[in-house]
């Protein structure tokens, strides 16, 4: 028989209530046996008097609800005890549980797992589960709600039914060839794979936003030594994450905090002041800074304020279209109204604080741009893109093929591919590592 799970659905420590969920063909028998009492009303809170079996020890008094399957969670038989959230409680019900016959305490991931083998949602869903117990943002929870609501799930359901529709004709093509038509793919099949081909590489050319949002965006602060890099990352951080000093060349390493930036997840990069290194470490630091600079979503280009009209040649070499400037320390300056390199330079003081708000306001108007994208879902992970980017490699070689058996197979191969990341098809030898991610109790 399958073992019964149960684990904590909450996270460890104290709090006001605990959750134990339980899932399973014994789930009923752990209410009854643990309340003492029949089951209660499906999908109805009921205050129960818990006991260990064992002993009769009294546990606490809570609230215990009964899921019947298929309409839980996991699309078997659930129960849910909620208590009072101390250690003990929680030990003691868990102990009572481990020691009813089939039972067994879950692994991580495994309640959501059993949730997509009996088909209550599809792997991206399941993923998207995760991702939002995870997130920390607003931004991060949108992302997650739309996948948990299937937005990517079906969008990849509808390319490959498309694609089996494809194959569909292109088996007809090889039962009943037209012989005056020797080419692999026929006319009527052709400009669907063309368009599918276009739909996925506009869907995999998306700069990584999904993924991005995920796992932060890169902000890197660029700028001469002394411009006052640190001193901003410190303003905005709102902590003394960075040392600040008059000499130039204190930083060396980059040095990252993590923001939440107006709904964002941020990774905000200090570097190296850039000129030419008096040493090799500062050489070294001044590399990382320009690697950073290489890899960021955006970059912060700091000015000093102070010596204009001269302007850093070194940092200005870094100014591009996703680049925002600023000239700091405008507490000692009037702030001068001027572009740098086409791009509008922000007045501020990290001293002071004064032009900071705008600049965040900024700064989160150009991450929304560039990572918010209303009605289209985005891809949110690497073993998504690997699959997409096999699935158009197989439609481009079915696409030249010369004979419509060695197209029909690739656009098998690609079929496959799509199917691989909703789980429609043999999927169980990743099952093992998408679900190994997941927190026990989920
Ligand atoms: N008046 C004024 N001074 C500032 C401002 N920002 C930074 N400073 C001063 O400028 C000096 C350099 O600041 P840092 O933040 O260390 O500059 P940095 O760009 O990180 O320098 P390196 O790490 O050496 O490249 C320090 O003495 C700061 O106190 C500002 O907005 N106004
Ligand atoms: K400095
Ligand atoms: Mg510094």
């Amino acid at each position: 028989m399958i073992p019964t799970i149960f684990a904590p659905a909450t996270a460890p420590g104290r709090g006001g209530v605990a959750i134990v969920r339980v899932s399973g063909p014994r789930a009923g028998d752990a209410l009854t046996i643990l309340t003492g009492r029949s089951l209660p009303a499906p999908r109805t809170a009921a205050v129960a008097r818990l006991a260990d079996p064992r002993s009769g020890e009294f546990l606490d008094h809570g609230l215990v609800l009964w899921f019947p399957g298929p309409r839980s969670f996991t699309g078997e038989d659930v129960a849910e005890f909620h208590v009072h959230g101390g250690r003990a409680v929680v030990a003691g019900l868990i102990d009572a549980l481990s020691a009813l016959q089939g039972f067994r305490i879950a692994e991580p991931g495994e309640f959501s797992r059993r949730g997509f083998e009996n088909g209550k949602f599809d792997l991206t869903a399941a993923e998207a589960i995760a991702d939002l117990v995870d997130a920390e943002t607003s931004a991060q929870r949108r992302q997650a709600l739309r996948q948990m609501e299937g937005e990517l799930g079906r969008l990849y359901e509808d390319w490959r039914h498309r694609l089996t529709h494809a194959l569909a004709h292109l088996e007809a093509d090889i039962d009943f060839p037209d012989e005056d038509l020797p080419e692999g793919v026929s006319d009527q099949v052709r400009p669907v794979l063309e368009s599918l081909i276009a739909g996925l590489r506009a869907h995999l050319d998306d700069k990584r936003r999904g993924e991005r949002l995920r796992d932060g965006i890169h902000i890197a602060i660029l700028g001469a030594p002394n411009a006052g890099k640190s001193s901003l990352l410190n303003a905005l951080a709102r902590r003394e994450a960075a040392i600040v000093s008059e000499r130039a060349g204190t930083t060396r390493d980059v040095v990252e905090v993590h923001l939440d930036l107006g709904g964002y997840p941020v990774v905000l990069a200090d570097t190296a002041g850039l000129r030419e290194a008096a040493d090799e470490i500062e050489s070294e630091g001044i590399r990382r800074a320009l690697a950073r600079a290489a890899q960021a979503d955006l970059k912060l280009a700091v000015f000093d304020a102070t010596s204009l009209p001269d302007l850093d040649a070194q940092t200005l070499a870094v100014v591009d279209e996703d680049t925002l400037v600023v000239l700091n320390k405008c507490d000692r300056v009037a702030p001068p109204e001027m572009t740098v390199g086409g791009r509008v330079a922000l007045a501020v003081s990290a001293a002071t604080g004064n032009g900071l708000a705008e600049l965040i306001e900024r700064l989160t108007a150009e991450v929304a741009r560039r990572f918010e994208a209303p009605g289209v879902p985005a891809l949110t992970r690497a073993r998504h893109r690997s699959a997409l980017e096999e699935c158009v490699g197989s439609l481009e070689r079915a696409l030249s093929a010369l004979l419509p058996e060695l197209a029909a197979e690739d656009v098998r191969i690609a079929i496959r591919a799509l199917g691989r990341i909703t789980g429609r098809v043999d999927v169980e030898d990743l099952l093992d590592v998408i679900f190994r991610d997941f927190c026990i109790g989920k």
